[in-house]
């Protein structure tokens, strides 16, 4: 349930075809009504953010290899699959935080890379505060999380972090919750293999940086600050 050519899209990011997939599923629609409404509490909140990330991910994931494996059932032997390549969950701190553990529900094996950024509310510059990426970047997918993409420059910077220490930029996908035109263009710009998956495409940005219509700022939104 994703389109690859989203009804809202401005004429600047269709331009981006498969690489840019925004979700059509009414399931994900009817959380994000409950996602942008500014009465909804912080734990319905955190709920949506699990609940809308579980489906893209489903849809992000679609493509990805599995082999046949052993197993024994309480019946039978059988061969079922399983997938093939280890996986890296990258939240970008804080808000990537409850998209994060919606996806270690999924993938409880894969490894987590945090990665700590702060958007400077007079330039909207990133800055970088934590970095736990480990020595080894190996995974041969790498699932970036941050539920608001707005002006790109975090989603930028994470991706540079990543992709200067020898990840493949062909294994990174990006999931977010909502995006703007503006920051969409500029991740998919700067990453030519990068992928991206978000549940909507909103408007714009406003004049201190914020997505309209969007849902407030995602972080003090789930944490109640
Ligand atoms: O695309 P950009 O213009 O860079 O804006 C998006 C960033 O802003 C928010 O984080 P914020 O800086 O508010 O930090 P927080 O997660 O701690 O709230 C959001 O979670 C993104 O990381
Ligand atoms: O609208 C926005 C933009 C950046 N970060 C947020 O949390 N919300
Ligand atoms: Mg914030």
């Amino acid at each position: 349930m994703f389109s690859s050519t989203p009804k809202a899209a401005p004429h600047a990011c269709a331009r981006f075809g498969q690489r840019l997939r925004v979700s059509n599923h009414p399931l994900v629609q009817h959380m994000l009504v409950r996602l942008r409404d500014q009465t909804t509490p912080p734990a319905e909140f955190r709920r949506m953010v699990r609940g809308i990330t579980n489906l893209l991910a489903v849809e992000a994931t679609a493509h990805w290899p599995t082999e046949p494996t052993q197993v024994t059932t309480p019946l039978a032997e059988t061969i079922a699959q399983a997938l093939v390549d280890q996986v890296a969950i990258v939240p970008i701190l804080r808000a990537g935080l409850g998209m994060a553990d919606a996806l270690l529900e999924l993938l409880p094996d894969a490894q987590v890379w945090h990665v700590g950024l702060f958007r400077d509310e007079q330039t909207l510059q990133p800055t970088e505060y934590y970095n736990k990426l480990p020595r080894s970047l190996a995974c041969r997918r790498v699932l970036v999380v941050d539920p608001m993409l707005a002006t790109g420059g975090s989603a930028v910077r994470t991706c540079r972090l990543l992709i200067e220490r020898g990840v493949d930029p062909s294994a990174v996908q990006f999931l977010s919750l909502i995006a703007a035109p503006e920051g969409v263009e500029r991740l998919l710009s700067e990453f030519s293999d990068l992928h991206l998956c978000i549940a909507a495409l909103d408007e714009r940005i406003n004049d201190v940086g914020f997505i309209v219509p969007g849902l407030g700022d995602a972080g003090d939104r789930q944490f109640h600050t």
